[in-house]
């Protein structure tokens, strides 16, 4: 199955009978029947830039397609990093039009992969700060790989900026209000035993390990009967997922016009050129 939805370059190749797809920026697999892998793969850091946002909605909507798929797999191709979070360069002295653009696209795959059918499980590689931390919290389990000084969190305040309202209630419903007004005041940035000890992840593995687990985790969601576990999440998740539906366009406008603040520009120009002392 997986065929091309046509938006996004793709090639094709037979690993081993798998049928296997590589796209700008993601790769999509099925190692099993029921099963579905989504590699995020766009060098150095896996940011989500608008083009990277689309890809992964697409990706994650080509595998719903596919009726025997009932879970999800999301890995990073870069063992250190699953994702570095938004494209600080789409905010930073943005072109009024694209940020919102970009925005929408962003809202639409927290959207999408929240409200997936399939169960999601994160195989979090390496850093995941922000909306790196975003897409594992949208998941419906989490395996990070151990490193005391892999970092997973909503460390936006760091960045002179606010995580929007529906960021903030995810990491509410997934680590409670108390840790989550610590974590979100702070920008903290948790180890994987932080993390663990928080309800951020679910579980900590070897690196080496991190895939196969996860695959475990996902079978073992993809053998319970769809209608009851779909219904599940559809209650859990329902409520969140319309609010933001109905404020979408608001949304976009407070995104906007924070962003486009002086202040904020001078934070994010700060910030973009601390990074990795080279820009
Ligand atoms: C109303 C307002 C709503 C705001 C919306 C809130 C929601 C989410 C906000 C975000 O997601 S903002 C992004 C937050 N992310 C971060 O703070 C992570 C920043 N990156 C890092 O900490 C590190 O890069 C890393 C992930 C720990 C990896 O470190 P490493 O040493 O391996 O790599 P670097 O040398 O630092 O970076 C390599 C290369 O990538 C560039 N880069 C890194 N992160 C980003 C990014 N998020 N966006 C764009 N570019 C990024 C970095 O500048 C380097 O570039 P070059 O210097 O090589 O050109």
């Amino acid at each position: 199955m997986f065929a091309s939805r046509g938006l996004l370059r793709s090639s094709r190749r037979l690993v081993g009978g798998i049928s296997s797809a590589t796209r700008t920026y993601v790769n999509l697999s099925k190692p099993s029947t029921s099963v579905a892998v989504l590699e995020l793969d766009r060098a150095p850091v896996n940011s989500l830039s608008k083009e990277m946002a689309d890809a992964v909605s697409a990706a994650i909507k080509e595998a719903e397609g596919d009726d025997k798929v009932q879970a999800l797999v999301l890995k990073s191709s870069n063992p250190k990093i699953f994702s570095a979070g938004l494209d600080i360069t789409e905010m930073n002295n943005p072109e009024v039009e694209r940020l919102e653009d970009f925005w929408r696209s962003i809202q639409d795959l927290f959207l999408t992969l929240y409200g997936s059918r399939l169960s999601t499980v994160a195989a979090i590689e390496g850093h995941s700060p922000a909306g790196g931390c975003l897409l594992a919290m949208s998941c419906d389990y989490r395996v990070m790989t151990e490193g005391e000084n892999f970092k997973i969190g909503l460390n936006e305040t760091k960045l002179g900026i606010a995580a929007p309202y529906w960021l903030k209630d995810l990491f509410v419903k997934t680590i409670g209000n108390r840790e989550a007004e610590l974590g979100l005041g702070l920008g903290k940035l948790y180890s994987p035993s932080e993390a663990l000890s928080v309800n951020l992840i679910d579980e900590v593995v070897k690196n080496e390990d991190v895939l196969e687990v996860a695959m475990k985790e996902a079978e073992t969601w993809a053998k319970i009967p769809p209608k009851g576990r779909v219904a599940s999440k559809v209650m859990l998740r329902s409520e969140m997922m319309d609010e933001l539906r109905e404020k979408k366009e608001l949304d976009v406008g407070w995104f906007r016009d924070f962003i486009m603040e002086e202040g904020t520009q001078k934070g994010i120009d700060a910030y973009l050129k601390s990074l990795g002392g080279k820009k």
